[in-house]
C-alpha cells in the first residue's frame, strides 16, 4: 500500500531528519531529483539537454530554494538558467548564490514575461507545502504567461497541499517532482500534478503510519476472492443483491452482472426485476422479494428500489440480517430521510455507504467541502459505516480513521448506471468476507481500471464496464508481483 502524509507530518519528520543531517543536504538531494527531471523533461519535448533555456519561477520559501538548487545543477548540463524572483529580498541565499556560481541568471518579474515566452520548460518554485490559498497576483499574472511545460516542485503552486482543493490561479504541472512522500495533493489533484515523480530524500524512516493510503494491485490481488482448492459456490460468498423496479430494470441489470463478473461465488437477486435479470444473468437465482432470497453473506441494496415505504422496509429487512451490507443510491436517501431505519442494523454487522457530493449532503446537512478527507471521515464516523465518497478522486474512508484514494484514470466513469456498477462490485467483495474498508477501496480501483479497459480514450457504458471487468481484474493479478 502506498502511504501518503499530510504536510504537517512530512514538516515534523523533516525537522527531525534534519537535525541529524549536515546543513542544506535535504535540499541538495532534493534539488539534484529535480534537475533530473526537469533535464529528462527537457531531452523529451526538445530532443536535448544542453543549450535548452529553464525559466525558473522562485517564491521566497524554501521550495524556491530547490528549484534555484535544482537550476545550479542543470548549468552544469549547458542549460541556460534564469530565475524569475518573486520576491527578491527574500530569496533562498544559499541557493542564489549558487545558481549564480553556477552562471545562472536571476532577474526581476519585470523581466519574467519575456524570459518565459523563450523558455522550453518552467519551473514552478513558487510555493511548496506552507502554501496557503491561491497563487497571489504577481505569481498568478506570470504564471497565465506560460506556454511550455511545467515542472511543480513539490506540488504545484496554488493547489492546497492537504486537500488538493483549488480556489482562484494555480499553477497544471506537466510533471511533479516531490521529495520524501507523497502528500495529499498528488493523489487527491492529479489533473493537476501530471506525472508524479517521488524522490527520496531519506524520510521514509522518520516519518510513521501514513494519514492515507492508495491500494497497489498487490493489495488488491491480495484482497480479491480467489476460489480455493476445497470451495464451493456458497463457501465463497453469496453476494445478494436488491436492486431495481419493475419499470426500471437496469440498476437490478448492471449492480447483478457486476458482482457475477467480480467473484466465483454465487449472486442472488430479490425484486421486482427478477426476470429481466434472470434473462440476461441466467446463472443468477432471482426471486421477487427479499423475504424469500435465502441466505447471503452480503447484501448490496438500493439502485432504483425506490425511496418510498417499499423500499424502507425492503432496506429494514436487509439491514436486519447480520450481513455486510452495501447501501447505495435510494437506500442512502432512505437513511438520510429516516435515519431510524438503521435501528434495524446490527450494531456488529459492518455497513458501506457510497455517496456522491449530493446524496453526502443529505446525510450530512452539509456539502463535503473542499476537504474530501475530512468529509468522509466524518460521515463514516456519523454513521459508524465505511463511507465511500465519490468524485474525480473517490475517497474511502472507514469507522476507524483509515482512509483509502483511488486517483481515477480519465473521467469516463462519469456514465449513466456506472455507480449501479460499482455497488455489485463492493457487495462481491463484502460476502468473501475482506475487510469492508478494504474491500470497498479495491471494489472501487477495479471499477475505475475497468472504466478506462472499456472506455480505452472513447466513451463507454455501464454495460461495456462490466464487461471490461474481468480483463480489469487479469490486469491487476498480472502486475501484482
Ligand atoms: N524542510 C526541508 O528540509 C526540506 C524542504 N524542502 C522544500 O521546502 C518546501 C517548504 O518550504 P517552506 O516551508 O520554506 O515554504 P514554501 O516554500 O512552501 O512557502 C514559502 C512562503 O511562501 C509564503 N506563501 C504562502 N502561501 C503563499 C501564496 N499563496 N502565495 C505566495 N506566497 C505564499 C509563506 O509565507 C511561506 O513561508 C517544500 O515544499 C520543499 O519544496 C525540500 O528542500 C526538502 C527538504
Ligand atoms: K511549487
Amino acid at each position: 500500500m502506498q502511504g501518503i502524509w499530510t504536510t504537517e507530518r512530512i514538516r515534523a519528520a523533516e525537522e527531525r531528519l534534519l537535525a541529524v543531517t549536515p546543513d542544506g543536504e535535504l535540499m541538495r538531494r532534493a534539488a539534484f531529483g529535480l534537475a533530473t527531471q526537469v533535464a529528462a523533461l527537457l531531452a523529451e519535448e526538445t530532443g536535448g539537454v544542453s543549450g535548452r533555456r529553464v525559466v525558473l519561477l522562485v517564491g521566497s520559501g524554501n521550495n524556491g530554494g530547490d528549484a534555484l538548487w535544482a537550476g545550479a545543477f542543470l548549468r552544469r548540463r549547458g542549460v541556460s538558467v534564469t530565475a524569475v524572483l518573486l520576491n527578491p529580498e527574500k530569496a533562498h541565499p544559499a541557493g542564489l548564490a549558487a545558481l549564480r556560481r553556477s552562471g545562472g541568471r536571476a532577474v526581476s518579474t519585470a523581466d519574467g514575461p519575456r524570459r518565459i515566452s523563450k523558455a522550453d520548460v518552467v519551473v514552478d518554485g513558487i510555493v511548496g507545502i506552507s502554501a496557503r490559498g491561491p497563487l497571489r497576483p504577481d505569481a498568478a499574472q506570470l504564471v497565465e504567461l506560460v506556454e511550455a511545460p511545467v515542472v511543480a516542485v513539490d506540488l504545484p503552486s496554488g493547489v492546497d497541499p492537504d486537500t488538493g482543493a483549488v480556489d482562484g490561479p494555480h499553477v497544471t504541472a506537466a510533471r511533479t517532482v516531490t521529495f520524501g512522500a507523497v502528500k495529499p495533493v498528488h493523489v487527491l489533484a492529479p489533473q493537476e500534478c501530471g506525472e508524479v515523480v517521488l524522490v527520496d530524500i531519506g524520510l521514509r524512516p522518520s516519518l510513521g503510519e501514513p494519514d492515507l493510503h492508495r491500494l497497489e494491485p498487490a493489495d488488491i490481488a491480495a484482497a480479491w476472492p480467489v476460489p480455493g482448492p476445497e470451495d464451493d459456490k456458497y463457501s465463497q460468498g453469496v453476494t445478494g443483491i436488491a436492486a431495481g423496479s419493475a419499470t426500471y430494470p437496469g440498476a437490478a441489470v448492471l449492480a447483478s452482472g457486476s458482482a457475477v463478473r467480480a467473484t466465483a461465488g454465487m449472486v442472488r437477486y430479490a425484486g421486482h426485476a427478477a426476470d429481466v435479470v434472470r434473462a440476461r444473468w441466467p446463472e443468477i437465482v432471482a426471486t421477487g422479494s427479499v423475504t424469500d432470497a435465502g441466505r447471503v453473506q452480503a447484501w448490496v441494496v438500493g439502485p432504483g428500489i425506490g425511496t418510498g415505504a417499499e423500499g424502507r422496509d425492503v432496506l429494514r429487512h436487509i439491514l436486519g440480517q447480520g450481513v455486510p451490507v452495501c447501501a447505495d443510491a435510494d437506500a442512502t436517501t432512505i437513511i438520510a430521510h429516516t435515519p431510524e431505519v438503521l435501528d434495524a442494523r446490527d450494531p456488529d454487522t459492518p455497513l458501506v455507504l457510497t455517496p456522491h457530493a449530493g446524496e453526502y449532503e443529505r446525510l450530512m446537512g452539509h456539502r463535503p467541502g473542499a476537504d474530501r478527507v475530512s468529509a468522509a471521515r466524518e460521515a463514516a464516523a456519523k454513521y459508524d459505516a465505511v463511507v465511500l465518497l465519490k468524485g474525480y478522486c473517490t475517497v474511502v474512508a472507514a469507522p476507524d480513521g483509515r482512509v483509502a484514494v483511488n486517483t481515477p484514470r480519465g473521467s469516463w466513469l462519469a456514465t449513466a448506471g456506472s455507480g449501479d456498477v460499482l455497488t455489485g462490485l463492493v457487495g462481491s467483495v463484502l460476502a468473501a468476507g475482506v475487510d469492508p474498508w478494504l474491500a470497498t477501496s479495491a471494489a472501487a480501483q477495479v471499477h475505475s481500471l475497468a472504466g478506462a479497459l472499456a472506455a480505452a480514450d472513447v466513451p463507454t457504458s455501464a454495460s461495456s464496464l462490466v464487461d471490461a471487468i474481468p480483463a480489469a481484474l487479469r490486469l491487476i493479478r498480472a502486475t501484482s508481483h
